[in-house]
């Protein structure tokens, strides 16, 4: 069974691109969705995340915008919050590496949006960035409800830089141009590491 990472910085196109290997029949493992499945009403993070941030967990569940401001731009409570959450992602990875290889899958993702920075690629075949122009990734972050310029500066300053990201990748597939042109870069990969 071959392993994508696919990887990204906020906003370069990550989900638009996991979505794209979806509809191409290519299991995705989602990360980001493993951090608010971990938190939320019965998840594993839930009680570790109220003993170490007291006051963000309400009726079982992590309240993200509580987590949020307790984290973003307090490097130590991120780690902190990294150092709880991480392990946990990397068992729910486990498990979806071990379902796909019972079921005789012969291409998956793993959608990771700290792929590089947590040294997952060791764990992939390959690796794809999604990336697009700096001007355009702010635009895209910055109209998101709640997200600030202050927000998006301390998110991007514990994210590994783009160009470094894309010096290191196997592919890089661009989203700044059109849809059409991301998705057919998608099509062309999935067809040769099928082959
Ligand atoms: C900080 C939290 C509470 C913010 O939640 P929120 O709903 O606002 O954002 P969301 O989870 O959708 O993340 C959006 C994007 O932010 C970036 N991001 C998230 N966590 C981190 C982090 N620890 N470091 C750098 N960037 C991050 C990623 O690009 C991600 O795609 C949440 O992301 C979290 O619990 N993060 C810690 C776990 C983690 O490291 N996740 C990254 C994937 S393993
Ligand atoms: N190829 C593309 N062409 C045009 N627009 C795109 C393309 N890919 C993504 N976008 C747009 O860019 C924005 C961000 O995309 P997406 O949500 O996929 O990013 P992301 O990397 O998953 O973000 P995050 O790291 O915050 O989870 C969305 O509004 C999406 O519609």
């Amino acid at each position: 069974m071959k392993v994508i990472g696919l990887t990204g910085g906020i906003g370069m196109g990550k989900s638009t691109a996991a979505n794209t290997f979806r509809r191409l029949h290519v299991p995705v493992f989602d990360a980001d969705a493993a951090v608010h499945a971990l938190q939320g009403k019965g998840g594993r993070a839930v009680k570790p995340v109220a003993q170490a941030f007291p006051g963000t967990v309400r009726d079982g569940r992590v309240v993200r915008e509580a987590l949020r401001h307790a984290v973003i731009g307090n490097d130590a409570a991120m780690v902190r919050l990294e150092r709880i959450m991480h392990p946990l992602v990397r068992d729910e990875e486990r498990r979806f590496l071990a379902a796909a290889r019972r079921r005789g899958e012969r291409l998956v993702v793993l959608d990771i949006p700290l792929l590089y920075e947590t040294r997952g690629e060791g764990r992939t075949d390959a690796v794809v960035v999604v990336s697009a122009p700096a001007s355009m990734q702010r635009w895209r972050v910055l109209r998101r409800k709640g997200m600030t310029e202050a927000r998006l500066a301390a998110i991007l300053a514990r994210q590994m830089p783009d160009a470094q990201k894309r010096r290191r990748a196997d592919h890089v597939v661009y989203s700044g141009l059109s849809r059409h042109f991301a998705q057919a870069a998608i099509r062309r990969l999935v067809r040769s590491y099928r082959a």
